[in-house]
């Protein structure tokens, strides 16, 4: 069998918050170009991993080989975001766009295509111009989403991308991640839905701060629960 390409692969990754440790001496290998589904309980370290990841949260010790070409796109919680900053949907979504240009360069015909493309593919082309703090938390959601989008990474990661959604939304967010891969995107999703994680092609199980189980997510998923070693 084919040897499967990673995207990120992380040796021995000990990751926290000045003396508290989170992630305790994390190896693993995110498959490129396939979804990857990332569970554990609350505090188990996911948004800790999807930051270290994403390069934004620096390790404490251990190494991070990369083989993706773009910056990694990071589409956070949405509780992690302000609810009343005052910019409008299409601004939030053209910041996706930072990434190519930097934030001072006037966005060109590209860029106004995309943001106009990631508007559509979230269903909020018609929210364009209105504030974000005027959004309800599902919209602001696909906003922000849209934003990720936006940057046209080929490393996607998203931090609990369906959670307060609908669940017509919850479904579309999920098609959107299959839709994102057949692309050829990589994508990592924190979630705490064991449908949204069995949908995935590969699970990754933080316990405390560990990987306790990790491949396909039906055997991974058992694993969750059982006592391990
Ligand atoms: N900025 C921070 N400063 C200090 N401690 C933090 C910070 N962010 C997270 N932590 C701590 O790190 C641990 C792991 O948090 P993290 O957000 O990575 O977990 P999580 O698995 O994503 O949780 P959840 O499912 O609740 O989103 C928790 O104990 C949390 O309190």
């Amino acid at each position: 069998m084919k040897p499967q390409p990673t995207a990120v692969q992380l040796s021995a990754v000990s990751a926290g918050y000045g003396p508290h440790l989170v992630l305790d001496e994390v190896h693993t290998a995110l498959p490129a170009g396939r979804t990857t589904a990332l569970v554990g309980a609350n505090g188990s370290g996911k948004s800790t991993l999807l930051a270290v990841v994403a390069g934004v949260h620096d390790p404490a010790s251990g190494t991070v080989h990369r083989h993706h070409r773009h910056r990694p796109a990071l589409v956070l919680q949405r509780s992690a975001v302000p609810d009343a900053l005052p910019v409008t949907v299409r601004d939030t979504v053209a910041m996706g766009r930072w990434a190519h240009r930097g934030p001072w360069r006037r966005l060109t015909a590209h860029d106004r295509a995309v943001v106009d493309a990631c508007l559509r593919r979230l269903g909020i082309a018609r929210l364009a111009g209105r504030r974000l703090d005027e959004l309800s938390g599902g919209q602001r959601q696909r906003a922000l989403l849209a934003q990720g989008l936006a940057q046209e990474s080929d490393l996607l990661l998203l931090d609990e991308p369906a959670t307060g959604l609908d669940a017509a939304a919850q479904e579309a967010i999920l098609d959107l991640i299959d839709e994102v891969r057949a692309e050829g995107t990589t994508v990592v999703h924190a979630t705490h839905d064991p449908h949204a994680a069995r949908r995935a092609d590969h699970c990754l199980v933080l316990t405390a701060g560990r990987i306790t189980a990790e491949g396909a997510p039906a055997e991974a998923l058992e694993a969750v629960g059982r006592p391990h070693p």
